[in-house]
């Protein structure tokens, strides 16, 4: 367990691929100055760095599959290590994806106050991820490996909430609505931890 975080305030923010994740977690950062920390997004910048192990990364994720356990859970302990001194709590935006990712955070860094489940429809989720994939540039953002995120979504993350739901600390937002609707939620959501 690493001293810095040992009081840190996390919510984990967990949903499908295309629910909404990132776009409400940007909104929370403006509002609350939490810190932002999306595990696609340390994996993407894993991969541009061009690193033997961002080669090895890209080639998994372009298959819609998750990357090893330590690899993203050392790449989230060693960014909130480096925000520590400066930061209000932090959003863990894509983990966990799996209940032993959950337990093993739990473990090396510190349980949540929060677990934020960021709601879609199916058709949602893919409908607006094959309009992101028309200016992402993500590799991960085409008709096949869409369905297999939503697979694996389904069986390997949707049991996290579970977990989390018996400690009672479980928010469903329901994702459909716009983003500003969407918000108004995850701000109640967010204050009722203060
Ligand atoms: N409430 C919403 N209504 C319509 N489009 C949305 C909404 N929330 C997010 N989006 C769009 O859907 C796509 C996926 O959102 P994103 O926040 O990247 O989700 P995630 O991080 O869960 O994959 C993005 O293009 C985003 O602009
Ligand atoms: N916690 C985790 N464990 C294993 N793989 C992960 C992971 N978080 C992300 N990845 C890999 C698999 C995901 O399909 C890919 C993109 O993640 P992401 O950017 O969080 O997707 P999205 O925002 O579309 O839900 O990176
Ligand atoms: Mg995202």
């Amino acid at each position: 367990m690493s001293d810095k975080l040992k009081n840190a305030k996390i919510i984990f923010v967990v949903g499908g691929p295309g629910s909404g994740k990132g776009t409400q977690c940007e909104k929370v950062v403006a509002k609350y100055g939490y810190t932002h920390l999306s595990s696609g997004d340390l994996l993407r910048a894993e991969v541009a760095s061009g690193s033997e192990r961002g080669k090895n990364l890209s080639a998994i994720m372009q298959r819609g599959e998750l990357v090893p356990l330590d690899t993203v859970l050392d790449m989230i302990k060693e960014a909130m290590i480096a925000k520590a001194d400066v930061s209000k709590g932090y959003l863990i935006d894509g983990y966990p994806r799996e209940v032993k990712q959950g337990e093993e955070f739990e473990k090396k860094i510190g349980p949540p106050s929060l677990l934020l489940y960021i709601d879609a429809k199916s058709e949602t989720m893919v409908k607006r991820l094959m309009k992101r994939g028309e200016t992402s540039g993500r590799a991960d953002d085409n008709e096949e490996t869409i369905k297999k995120r939503l697979d694996l979504y389904y069986k390997a993350t949707e049991p996290v909430i579970a977990f989390y739901e018996g400690r009672g600390i479980v928010r469903k937002i329901d994702s459909e609505g716009s983003v500003d609707d969407v918000f108004s939620n995850v701000a109640k959501a967010v204050d009722s931890l203060k």
